[in-house]
């Protein structure tokens, strides 16, 4: 079965998952071009509610002696008994047994190809390892195995979570030549930048708006991730990459060329218009050193130093602007509160706070990343680039498994060596990645332990930033007016909304770009407003399913009034998700957006890194430096391999420089 015939889950149904698939893979990797993407069909799995997902002994003897010759090659699968969603239970009836374990012939490696499965015994407990569990067409309905006991570390690194920033980490650290295992709650790799299909439409979960995905520069993350995992996405580029619809009717569309941007702002503006030119072009300052880099770690100083010496001019550039805001530098050239407040808008889309909060590295990067490589939409939704690195990960390798729930990191010695899952599966690796939240890592996967002094810090000096209300809709396309632009943000009643609740209103339409995504003679639209979870808690299941039509209600007419009339009348498809919808999908504490600085921080100073107070225990994703957004997790997952791959051998490094470094990093730390 294919993702795309299989049925995918909705963002708002809250009821349990119930995910019944109906037949297994028992595929290679792609990798090994056996030309057998699924080689043994076999049995229907029990589902959850029944047997915790573990197939029967009649399902196992259907698959068991398979042999295969292919061509020149004799494979002689013997046994290949434990693949995807059951794991080694003793003396459970209609379980797979050690005993059968025992019999079995696992293990073949052709020359440098590796067969699948690998198996060995030692004492009395068996490591049991896919090699490459899934294709990302049979994703939804692999589990993957089950190793249980271990006497040493297989894997280099396991990354717990497949965002764009686990995803990341993981495909370059595989590229680098680590074995990495990524283990993944949910069904399809992606976590906010996942999607999901209904009645004929394909959603984008979250982001609709990519940066870092252009073909030019060193700041197209995106493209280079896919890139090294030989995977190039076919894009479309977005002429505009947002539509404003501000208070005193302030329409600025932000046009892919920046000479029209600027032309359209200082026609708003004339008399800032030397203001405007400036503020934006310290931005292009920052980029441009930016841009001039090979980024890397910054975490490790043999690189860091490196590109001290190479590019000193751009590295003190940005050391300099590290620790400030774009608020107070819009504030030394401009003057006009209402273009100041324009300023906060364009900040808050990327950053869920004002220009005063938003470290200026930050907003330089994506105000000009717009126009330098602009913003491109991946054919086939957002999702397909999450797709396509879980299938890069698997082609190097390396492994994901779904349905793969991280209950708690295993510590040995203070060390992080290992992780269980909640059905009690564990897996060993050298090191560990966690590319769940902050407050998720340390506050539930590490429940119990103290919370380190640096964690603590992190804490005091960000917040997590709300969550938000999301409202899916199929339309008649007849609704959108001719040039509708795909993106658009809306705050009509006045500037004191624009971080308020439900106040400021986002707006994508990616079926403007890629048609395919919705059936003919209709549109995506995707509408998200921030949103707490407080708001949503405690109540019955009736109130709670009136209240989000309601909200959604409102939000709707708001649409209707200032931009599409007859909105409602259109409507054929419509799906509500709340702040609960998405922290049970993402697994986000509190459904949080990431982290927001809890008071005015200095610029990126604060921000942590990837290493952690834990030894082996590293963090990948937007509670890290640089924070929120699809780039910005991809860069975290960029220095996180590398640090990684220094740390278990695989890049240079030296210790005694790695300590200083560490130590400085710190220190500035708590300077913020
Ligand atoms: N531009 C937009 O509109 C938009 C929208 C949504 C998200 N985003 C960005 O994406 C960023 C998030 O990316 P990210 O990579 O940090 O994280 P993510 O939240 O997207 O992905 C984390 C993944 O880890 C998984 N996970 C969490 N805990 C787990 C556990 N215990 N066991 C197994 N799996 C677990 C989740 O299921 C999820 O798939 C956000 O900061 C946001 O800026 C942008
Ligand atoms: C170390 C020390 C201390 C010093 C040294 C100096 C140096 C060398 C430095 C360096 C630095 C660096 C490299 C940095 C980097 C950075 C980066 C890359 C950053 C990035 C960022 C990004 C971001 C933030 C992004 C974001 C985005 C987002 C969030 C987005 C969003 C979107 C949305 C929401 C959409 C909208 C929609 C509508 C409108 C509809």
């Amino acid at each position: 079965m294919s993702l795309s015939s299989s049925p995918s889950p909705s963002i708002s149904e809250l009821s349990s998952t119930s995910y019944k698939p109906c037949s297994f893979n028992l595929g290679f990797a792609d990798s090994l071009c056996f030309g057998h993407r699924s080689t043994v069909q076999f049995g229907t799995c029990i589902p959850r509610s029944q047997n915790q997902s573990f197939l029967s002994s009649e399902h196992i003897k259907t698959f068991a002696f398979n042999y295969y010759k292919l061509s020149n090659m004799e494979l002689g699968l013997n046994t290949v008994s434990q693949v995807g969603k059951f794991r080694l239970r003793d003396g459970k009836a209609g379980l797979l047994s050690r005993d059968l374990l025992k019999t079995s012939n696992f293990g073949y490696k052709l020359g440098s190809v590796k067969l699948g499965y690998e198996a060995y015994k030692r004492n009395r407990d068996f490591v049991l390892m896919s090699r490459s569990v899934l294709t990302a067409d049979n994703m939804v309905e692999t589990e993957g195995n089950g190793g249980v006991g271990r006497e040493k570390s297989y894997y280099d690194a396991i990354v717990i979570g497949s965002g764009i920033g686990g995803l990341v980490a993981a495909t370059q650290l595989a590229v680098k030549g680590a074995r990495v295992l990524a283990l993944e709650k949910y069904v399809i790799p992606g976590g906010s930048s996942g999607y999901y299909q209904r009645d004929g439409y394909t959603f984008d979960v979250g982001s609709s708006v990519m940066f870092g995905f252009s073909d030019k520069g060193n700041l197209n993350l995106i493209t280079q991730a896919l890139a090294a995992v030989g995977r190039e996405m076919e894009v479309i580029p977005d002429p505009t990459t947002v539509h404003f619809h501000l208070p005193n009717d302030l329409s600025v569309r932000v046009h892919r060329e920046y000479s029209e941007f600027i032309a359209e702002l200082t026609s708003k503006f004339p008399h800032e218009k030397e203001g405007i030119l400036a503020f934006y072009g310290e931005c292009w300052k920052i980029f441009n050193a930016l841009n001039s880099l090979e980024l890397k770690s910054l975490e490790e100083p043999i690189y860091l130093f490196g590109q001290f010496f190479q590019k000193p001019l751009e590295c003190l550039t940005l050391a300099y602007y590290l620790p400030q805001n774009a608020g107070d530098i819009a504030r030394k050239f401009i003057k006009d509160p209402q273009l100041l407040s324009f300023i906060d808008a364009e900040c808050f889309i990327v950053s869920t706070v004002n220009a005063l909060q938003t470290p200026m590295i930050n907003a330089s990067m994506v105000l000009c990343d717009r126009h330098f490589g602009g913003i491109n939409y991946p054919v086939g939704g957002v999702g397909e680039i999450a797709k396509s690195l879980a299938k890069g990960l698997v082609d190097q390798g390396s492994e994901i498994l779904y349905k793969a729930n991280v209950t708690s990191i295993i510590l040995e010695h203070g060390k992080a060596v290992g992780v269980r899952l909640s059905d009690g599966r564990q897996f060993f690796a050298k090191t560990i990645i966690s590319n769940a939240t902050r407050w998720d890592t340390f506050g539930k996967l590490l429940k119990g332990e103290k919370l380190p002094k640096e964690e603590e810090n992190f804490q005091k000096a960000y917040v997590k930033a709300p969550s938000f209300l999301s409202i899916h809709m199929g339309v008649k396309a007849k609704v959108l007016p001719p040039d509708t632009d795909c993106h658009h943000f809306m705050l009509e009643d006045g500037w004191t909304r624009l971080e308020k609740p439900y106040g400021s209103i986002f707006l994508s339409i990616p079926t403007l770009l890629d048609s395919s995504l919705a059936p003919e003679g209709h549109h995506i639209l995707h509408i998200f407003t921030t949103s707490s979870i407080e708001d949503w808690e405690g109540l019955p299941r009736k109130d709670y399913d009136a209240k989000k039509e309601c909200v959604a209600d409102e939000i709707i007419s708001r649409l209707e009034k200032k931009l599409f009339p007859g909105l409602k009348e259109s409507i054929v498809f419509k799906e509500i998700g709340t702040p609960k919808t998405h922290r049970r999908y993402l697994a986000r504490d509190k459904g949080t957006y990431g982290p927001m600085p809890r008071n005015t921080p200095k610029g990126l100073l604060g921000m942590p890194f990837n290493t952690t107070a834990i030894d082996g225990l590293y963090c990948v994703g937007d509670s890290c430096f640089p924070g929120q957004g699809v780039i910005a997790v991809a860069f975290s997952g960029v220095m996180c391999s590398h640090r990684v791959a220094a740390d278990i051998g695989l890049e240079k490094k030296s210790p005694i420089l790695d300590t200083a470094l560490l130590r400085l990093l710190g220190w500035l730390r708590t300077l913020a």
